[in-house]
């Protein structure tokens, strides 16, 4: 069991419009911690019809909360945002049990979550619309922002609570209401966030957490005509899927999918620097998060230098139970993804790959593996094109630059890209050249709610966070007025 300051935040049920309920027929799912396979408790798996009552009280309440001002939304966003500060303790360490990362990175989601909400909070009141000159003495135009109306999240299991919050925070700012299906391995994180906006005063109805099977939750979600808009974080396989699944209904969609980050170290970087960002952009959350660093190319002449420096650090970092401070590495979500690791490691090794650093399971736990670094990459290995979401390094040479900025784009995706160098022209070349919805430049890390995140290609499309964020949530009426 996890041991919370604050007991109420451990929900072992869904949150809907009537309140906090059970699935009608009892049944259920276990959520276990994935350092040491504790049954952590048990949530409900919802029926289609308690799913399609969720809808239908989300559409009821999303009337009164749009009538509401922009102001008075704000006043309710940021006192659930006082609630989570308050409860940010508890909140990590629940993330930690049900996920495994690392209690520092936990309270740091918690902090980057809760960004989202106070930023969003603000950003509802400047939803403006426009007046549009007319090419009519007798005609008004006139440009209405208003909320899309029912919203429905899917989110994963890498981020419990920030891909909440950058979902929710700017569709309740708008003044829709939203339905959230968290992954049902981190489903903790998500009760917990709708009990604390249940406490800040949030109707019922306004945010609601429902979990269950994929495929009936899901298939709610992407079908019923009363749900206007989808927002998906999680695989591109998965989102294909739920894309195909929402075009009967014209549904508006974000997808925030897959990555396939290139970080490239350029011969005139600052290599101290370069390696530090590596260790952040490869090894955050044991590597499994979608803007992690997975093709590393290292510049031929800094090479050695370079992988000197990189494998010091990485020496230095602590494998073990997340909720133990000090550790740096915790363990992998499940079995499944140990075994998706180990085989692309073992695919890469049997086909010519160089073993710089563990390779191995750490005996700490079954499912934490060794911060792992792997050399002379070739383009016949499975790990240059997979994202390998975990503790794997791999690491490219190249000489030319134009060279590696066209490996650096032959792939399906288009999420994150990080560079180090210092030259000004080499600097507008590679972030003008390189075709992905972000780009690092001497920085291993891009997570800000100020920044608008998001892919191009098979990473998806639309953007969370920022100004940009609340549009997602939005729809545009144009109003034309004859007066004569
Ligand atoms: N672009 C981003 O911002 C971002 C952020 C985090 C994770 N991701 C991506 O997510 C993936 C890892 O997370 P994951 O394993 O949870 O992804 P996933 O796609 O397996 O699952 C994501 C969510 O979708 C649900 N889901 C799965 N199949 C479904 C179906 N048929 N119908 C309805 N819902 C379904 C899951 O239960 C979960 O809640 C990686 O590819 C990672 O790159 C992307
Ligand atoms: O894995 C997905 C997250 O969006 C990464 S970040 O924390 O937002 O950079």
């Amino acid at each position: 069991m996890v041991t919370l300051q604050n007991s109420d935040l451990l929900k072992t049920q869904c949150l809907v419009g009537e309140g906090w309920v059970d699935a009608e027929d009892g049944s259920t799912i276990e959520v276990t911690n994935p350092f040491n396979g504790e049954v952590l408790g048990s949530i409900p798996s919802l029926s289609q019809s308690q799913i399609e009552k969720a809808v239908a009280d989300s559409e009821q309440a999303q009337i009164s909360w749009a009538a509401k001002t922009a102001a008075e939304r704000a006043t309710l966003l940021h006192k659930w945002a006082d609630l989570i500060d308050e409860n940010r303790e508890d909140l990590a360490v629940l993330m930690t049990a049900e996920q495994g990362k690392p209690l520092k990175e936990s309270r740091g989601e918690i902090t980057y979550a809760n960004s989202f909400i106070r930023w969003f909070a603000e950003e509802g009141k400047r939803v403006y619309g426009d007046v549009i000159p007319s090419t009519k003495l007798t005609q008004r135009i006139t440009v209405l922002k208003q909320p899309v109306g029912v919203c429905a999240a899917i989110t994963p299991w890498n981020f419990p609570s920030a891909m909440i919050t950058r979902k929710a925070a700017p569709a309740l700012a708008a003044g829709c209401t939203m339905i959230v299906k968290p992954a049902t391995e981190t489903p903790f994180s998500a009760l917990a966030l709708g009990e604390l906006a249940i406490q800040a005063g949030i109707p019922k109805g306004v945010l609601q957490i429902v979990t269950g099977k994929s495929s009936i939750v899901g298939g709610v979600l992407t079908s019923d005509k009363r749900v206007h808009k989808l927002s998906f974080t999680g695989s591109t396989e998965v989102g294909r899927t739920l894309m195909a699944q929402c075009a009967p209904t014209i549904k508006k969609l974000s997808l925030e999918l897959g990555g396939n980050a290139p970080f490239i170290v350029f011969d005139d970087a600052d290599l101290e620097k370069a390696a530090d960002g590596l260790i952040t952009a490869k090894y955050r959350n044991a590597g499994q998060t979608c803007v992690c660093a997975n093709r590393i190319y290292v510049q031929d002449t800094i090479k050695d230098e370079f992988l000197k420096i990189f494998l010091k650090k990485v020496a230095e970092l602590s494998v073990g139970d997340g909720l133990k401070e000090g550790v740096d590495i915790g363990p992998l979500i499940n079995q499944g993804a140990l075994q998706k690791v180990t085989a692309l490691l073992q695919d890469a090794l049997n086909k010519g790959a160089n073993l710089l650093a563990g390779g191995d399971v750490n005996d700490v736990s079954e499912l934490t593996m060794n911060p792992t670094v792997i050399s002379d990459i070739t383009a016949d290995m499975d790990i240059a094109h997979e994202e390998i979401f975990g503790p794997i390094t791999t690491i490219f040479t190249f000489s030319d630059e134009a060279e590696v900025i066209k490996h650096a784009n032959d792939t399906i995706y288009g999420l994150a890209a990080y560079f180090y160098s210092n030259d000004l022209a080499r600097s507008w070349r590679a972030c003008e050249g390189l075709d992905y919805g972000m780009v690092g430049q001497n920085t291993g890390i891009l997570s800000t709610e100020v920044a608008p995140f998001g892919g191009v290609k098979q990473s998806g499309f639309g953007r969370e966070g920022s100004k940009y964020g609340i549009d997602e949530y939005i729809t545009i009426k144009y109003w034309a007025q004859e007066l004569g």
